[in-house]
């Protein structure tokens, strides 16, 4: 029989249709002139009896429409023979939305990322669609196709515009109704189902609703209002939609005439991460609102996914509690920002928070005010950054896995076997990837144990290198304190023998001096004590900790790196190579389902496989609970009770830096006051200087001293053994210029010392800084 259908410009075969939609058959054709492969969209015979306007609707909007998330439309022609209307579009062989849904491993919705593709593709659709005035108004997964770009990612474009309909702005009403009953805004489901009074009126804003189940759907894999009995309860149906709280996301009723189990959140076994799931769920409680005075308008929406869209993603993993985050961020937030969103997903608090990345804390590998959209790319779900709680905890619960039941009946028909394997094979695949995070995290806890330890190192050795730079300034401020009080004894003596008695004024600044010189002594000294007390103490503290934990390596023999699952234990193979074989049962039973007449043979096999099955269901349950959660319940114990004691190793290394910073903190204030001394000194000595200066007589102060003379000691001056009166006069005076001379030099001494000081104080304050 011959297959092959075609139109002036396009062929396609019949025999193999890419899909079948209410009012249509798609099938896989090419163009003759150019032989590029196209979807043709062939209408039923009911479709062609509808008015013309309306079959024309779906071309029209096509036409109209050009935008990368929208299918687009080659040509519209007429099938030879028949005079049918065709729709010729772009084709794609990876199926629609729902397709990808039906697979086994998206049983339980999409990975993040993929969802996180659909809800940006499907709502820049709609937002272009909007623009355009056109509502689509028959949205859900079948009617989205996916492509796969040349990047290998997934494009998602809309289609199936046989709805969609022209407005003028978001709230022109409109009566005709359209869509699919479980995608259908509550209003349109009682007038279209239930028969409700016929003057009913909608608004484009039933897309929105259309778009909280879609993507609901999406992230779960399930439906988010489900009546016992599914479409054959419809009145349940609308009773739920419209008689749920404001905020409720899920309505289900699991038995027949039984209650509704209702939910404001995702539910648990939806793999989006907490972090997209604090994010997204606000949107969901929006978009499955039908009280007007709650929902969104277009804006609305389209502004909150964009804002999901362009938020950066930082990956973290917490040891403590054993899971994986994902930190969603606005790009140009700072790690202050990030450690309060960690604070919002964990119970540990930003000052608590202890973040390492790449061996390094976080604050010194990026620069702590610096946006997040400057940090390294490399910081991923399996090189995160760790997350430690520097407060020490009681060990949590080690988190329950989000388990999914196998099926356990054991169905009678080819038609339920095929049922019950595709559970199996749904489950399956959600175990394969707890399987794979087991696996993830007990790697994730290893490794933070060696970034733990590393860091804990590295930090000790900064404080011993900090403490003896810190022993060196403390010798060098030591060492100019003898020289100062030396200096300062000196010349107070010289001062005293040198001048006049008789002077009152110089008498009185010379008592000043000398007070101002014991309280130095007292002040200096007394801080000089109190610092190599606490430098005894730093020096015992930090010795104490380098030989009792650092180097005999505690950390490191406490840890069995063995204690949990193992890449010996193949678990991760093991379990893929059982749910390749479920798959494939699955695969047989859908055969064996379309099989008319089994032999005995056939069911034999049949049965065979049945048990297989099952058996393999057992095999994973077994391989999950009995070996990978008991192993890493082992391991996360394990983890804890090292932590206890890296944290008290921690403890002693966090008491000796405040002991340092104590200690700074006293080289700080003593540089500070032998700076002050300093100041004192220079000022009160220049005083007296000038004082002694302006005693002496002009003609004195121009003479030259004889250089021996100079070399004379006082006692020998005071004494009057070096000649006449006169002469003394004159050699006291001479001596006292030259004193003076020595004084200035002094003071030269101490402004050199003052400004040590303060390079030295410089250097105190960015170490007190760096601790
Ligand atoms: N361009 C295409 N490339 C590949 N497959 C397609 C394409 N367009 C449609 N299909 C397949 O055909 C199915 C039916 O298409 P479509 O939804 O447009 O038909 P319909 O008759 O309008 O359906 P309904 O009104 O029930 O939604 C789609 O779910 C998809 O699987």
């Amino acid at each position: 029989m011959n297959t092959l259908r075609g139109s002036s410009h396009y062929l396609w075969d019949v025999s193999k249709p890419l899909g079948q939609g209410a009012t249509s058959m798609v099938y896989k054709g090419r163009n003759k002139s150019s032989g590029e492969e196209v979807a043709v969209k062939v209408f039923s015979r009911a479709a062609q009896m509808r008015p013309h306007e309306v079959q024309m609707r779906e071309f029209d909007v096509m036409r109209k429409l050009a935008h990368r998330n929208i299918v687009p439309l080659l040509d519209a022609e007429e099938e030879q023979g028949t005079g049918n209307k065709v729709i010729v579009m772009q084709l794609t062989e990876h199926g629609s939305l729902f397709n990808v849904l039906e697979e086994p491993h998206n049983a339980y919705g999409l990975p993040e990322e993929e969802f996180l593709i659909v809800l940006e593709h499907v709502t820049c659709g709609v937002k272009y669609m909007r623009e355009h005035g056109i509502i689509h108004r028959d949205i859900k997964p079948g009617n989205i196709l996916r492509y796969i770009g040349e990047d290998g990612r997934s494009v998602y474009k809309l289609t199936d515009f046989g709805s969609a309909k022209q407005v003028q702005d978001e709230e022109e009403p409109f009566m005709s109704l359209y869509g699919t009953e479980e995608y259908l805004h509550p209003d349109m489901y009682e007038k279209a189902l239930l028969r409700a009074p016929d003057k009913k009126h909608f608004t484009s804003k039933v897309d929105l609703w259309s778009l909280g189940v879609t993507f609901f759907h999406v992230a779960t894999g399930e439906l988010p209002f489900k009546p016992f009995g599914g479409r054959n309860n419809r009145e349940k149906m609308f009773e739920i939609t419209t008689r749920k709280e404001s905020g409720v996301i899920m309505g289900v009723q699991h038995i027949e005439m039984g209650p509704i189990q209702w939910s404001k959140e995702l539910p648990g076994y939806c793999r989006l991460s907490a972090g997209l799931k604090l994010l997204i769920t606000p949107v969901f409680a929006r978009l499955l609102e039908s009280n007007p005075k709650y929902t969104w308008n277009f804006d609305d929406f389209f502004d909150h996914v964009a804002n999901i869209i362009k938020k950066r993603v930082i990956h973290v993993f917490c040891p403590h509690t054993w899971t994986c985050l994902k930190v969603y961020i606005d790009a140009e937030n700072n790690l202050t920002n990030l450690q309060e969103l960690i604070a919002k997903q964990t119970d540990i608090q930003s000052t608590s928070q202890l973040l390492i990345f790449d061996g390094q804390l976080l604050k010194d590998c990026v620069q702590p005010l610096l946006p997040v959209c400057n940090y390294p790319e490399g910081i991923t779900e399996t090189n995160p950054i760790f997350c430690f709680d520097r407060d020490f905890k009681d060990t949590p619960l080690f988190p329950p896995p989000p388990i999914r039941e196998f099926p356990k009946t054991k169905a009678s028909s080819y038609a339920e076997d095929y049922k019950a394997a595709k559970a199996c094979s749904a489950t399956g695949c959600y175990m394969e990837k707890e399987v794979e995070w087991y696996s993830i995290k007990q790697d994730l806890v290893r490794r933070s144990v060696q970034v733990y330890i590393h860091e804990l190192y590295h930090e000790c050795s900064h404080l011993a290198d900090y403490n003896k730079f810190r022993s060196k300034n403390c010798d060098n401020l030591t060492q100019w304190k003898e020289t100062f009080l030396q200096m300062f004894q000196h010349e107070l003596r010289m001062i005293k023998v040198l001048t006049d008695t008789q002077d009152s004024d110089i008498g009185a600044l010379l008592r000043e001096l000398n007070q101002f010189y014991e309280e130095c002594v007292r002040d200096v000294n007394e801080t000089s004590r109190k610092i190599t007390e606490l430098s005894y103490e730093v020096e015992n503290e930090l010795k104490r900790l380098q030989d009792d934990h650092l180097n005999k390596k505690i950390l490191k023999k406490k840890w069995n790196d063995s204690v949990g699952c193992s890449s010996k234990d193949r678990c991760v193979q093991k379990v893929h190579v059982i749910v390749t074989q479920i798959l494939k049962t699955k695969q047989q039973f859908g055969e064996d389902r379309r099989k008319t007449g089994a032999t005995f043979n056939d069911e034999q096999i049949h049965k065979y496989e049945k048990h297989r099955l099952f058996e393999n269901c057992i095999k994973i349950e077994s391989l999950f609970s009995d070996h990978c959660q008991t192993k890493a319940k082992e391991q996360f114990q394990q983890f804890h009770v090292w932590y206890r004691q890296s944290w008290e190793i921690r403890y002693k290394s966090e008491q000796i830096e405040k002991l340092l910073l104590k200690l700074a903190e006293l080289l700080e204030n003593f540089v500070r006051s032998l700076s002050q001394m300093c100041l004192k000194y220079k000022g009160d000595f220049e005083r007296c200087i000038t004082r002694i200066e302006a005693s002496l007589t002009r003609q004195e102060r121009h003479q030259h001293p004889p250089s021996p003379l100079m070399q004379r000691s006082v006692s020998e001056i005071m004494m009057g053994s070096a000649g006449s009166r006169d002469e003394l006069k004159r050699m006291r005076n001479i001596l006292i210029r030259s004193v003076l001379q020595g004084l200035h030099d002094n003071q030269k001494v101490a402004g050199d010392l003052q400004q040590e000081l303060h390079s030295q104080s410089e250097d105190l304050s960015q170490l007190f800084s760096s601790l």
